[in-house]
């Protein structure tokens, strides 16, 4: 981390080290095998103050910073990946879009929610787009005052278990595609906001991931967001707060590489063969050098996308080469600790094997690392990079290419 913590955050970043070395560890392995979401962890985020952390005292948060986050996130995420996300979506994400481009009534509606335990979704993700997500199908048809949504997002984390739902669609007004925009949806208050079937993942599996199924789930025009720059922007704008998002996951995968490393250390200095400790072996001592090296470069990514992000969104490349860096390591991290385990590090009696496969997501979810180069590509030379045939892009734009004015 660059230069100190202030007295507060150090006292922060403690308190979310208790509750993930207490709590959070015991916890794990049962999260893992029984894939139910941890609802009493919730609770205990929630009495901590780490549910809304990032909501403003005006709307009865706390107030704090996107690095505050981060500092917890990271603790968490050593002991419990699953937990560690919940946090991430509970401050960044939907929350993020919300309190940036809500009114009043939708800010106050989102913070109260969060605060009380409820951990956002954010549905972007179709099945014919996910890189391409500019290319999604889901519609938001305006007829009168109101917008009816049809369409189908997959693998959206939480589905069945969050009430918000922040959901990226195509908005149709006057028969014409006006661009993407964010609507707002409660789960069980709003007919036509339905779970479908759950995706058997890998890693992380007390948090469900669902297909969301939008059958003509009516909407009043208060439930969409409305960022300065109108709808032909919108999707721009909903990814620059998403950008938050991408820093949490990135804290997430460092977090739960940071944990594996520790207790490659650890074990590595415990375990003895041909008569001596098996850290004085050179081979493995390269391993844990270049382990803590990569895990300090992905952390210097993470807090500088951070904090330099003060009380708005991360910028997009950093966030992007945070999350590249950091999700990279965290892979490589977490199989090099196994090894160093040997026979013990595969056995599903201690974490490490747990820690690998929740590690494995993060190169995929909030945007591949082959997307997130892209991204960096493009900013470095200064210009778009389209991906689509002949320059072709699916753009937040209509397919006609003539966007209405607003
Ligand atoms: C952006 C992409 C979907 C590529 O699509 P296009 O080539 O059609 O779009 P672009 O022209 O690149 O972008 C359109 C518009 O948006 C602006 N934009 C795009 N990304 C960002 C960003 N990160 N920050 C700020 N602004 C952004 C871009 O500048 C354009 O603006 P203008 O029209 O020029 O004003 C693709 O690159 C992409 O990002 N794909 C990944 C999709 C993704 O991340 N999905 C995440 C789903 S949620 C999830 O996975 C949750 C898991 S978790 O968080 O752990
Ligand atoms: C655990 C988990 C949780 C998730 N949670 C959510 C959520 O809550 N909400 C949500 O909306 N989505 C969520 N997602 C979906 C996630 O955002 C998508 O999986 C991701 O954006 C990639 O889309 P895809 O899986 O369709 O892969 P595809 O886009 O089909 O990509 C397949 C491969 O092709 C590569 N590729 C594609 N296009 C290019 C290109 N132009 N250049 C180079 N390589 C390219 C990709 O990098 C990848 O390796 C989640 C995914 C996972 C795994």
């Amino acid at each position: 981390m660059f230069g100190q913590l202030s007295e507060s955050q150090a006292q922060l970043r403690a308190k979310a080290r208790a509750l993930a070395e207490g709590r959070f560890a015991d916890r794990a392995a049962e999260i893992d095998r029984s894939e139910a979401y941890p609802h009493d962890n919730v609770e205990a985020l929630r009495a901590a103050g780490f549910m809304g952390m990032t909501i403003p005292t005006a709307y009865g948060g706390p107030g704090r910073s996107l690095f505050d986050a981060v500092l917890v996130i990271e603790e968490i995420a050593r002991q419990c990946g699953v937990t560690a996300r919940i946090v991430v979506e509970a401050n960044m994400g939907a929350l993020g879009a919300i309190l940036a481009y809500g009114n009043e009534e939708q800010r106050r509606r989102a913070a109260d929610a969060v605060l009380a335990g409820d951990k956002p979704a954010i549905c972007i993700t179709e099945p014919e787009a996910g890189s391409a997500a500019t290319a999604m199908t889901t519609t938001a048809v305006r007829t009168g005052g109101r917008y009816l949504l049809n369409g189908r997002k997959h693998w959206i984390t939480g589905g069945g278990i969050s009430r918000l739902h922040l959901i990226f669609a195509r908005v149709v007004e006057g028969g014409e595609d006006r661009g993407i925009g964010g609507f707002i949806a409660y789960r069980g208050e709003d007919q036509g906001l339905v779970t479908g079937a759950r995706e058997p993942a890998m890693g992380l599996r007390g948090l469900p991931e669902t297909e969301v199924l939008f059958q003509d789930l009516e909407l009043g025009e208060e439930r969409l967001l409305r960022p300065e720059g109108g709808l032909r922007h919108g999707f721009a704008a909903l990814m620059r707060a998403y950008n938050a998002q991408r820093v949490g996951a990135a804290t997430v995968a460092l977090g739960i590489a940071a944990g594996a490393f520790d207790r490659a250390l650890a074990y590595a200095q415990e375990r003895r063969q041909f008569g001596r400790p098996i850290a004085e072996f050179q081979g493995l001592q390269w391993m844990l050098a270049d382990m803590d090296t990569g895990l300090s470069a992905a952390r210097a990514l993470v807090h500088k996308a951070a904090v330099r992000a003060g009380d708005g969104f991360p910028d997009a490349r950093e966030a992007a080469q945070a999350k590249i860096l950091a999700a990279e390591t965290a892979v490589k991290v977490t199989n090099e600790a196994l090894q160093i385990h040997g026979a013990a590090g595969y056995s599903r009696n201690l974490p490490l094997e747990r820690m690998l496969r929740d590690a494995r997501m993060f190169t995929i979810g909030g945007g591949t690392a082959q997307m997130l180069r892209n991204q960096v590509a493009g900013t470095l030379l200064g210009r778009k990079l389209p991906q689509g045939m002949a320059a072709e892009t699916h753009r937040d734009t209509p397919a006609s290419g003539k966007a209405a004015a607003e």
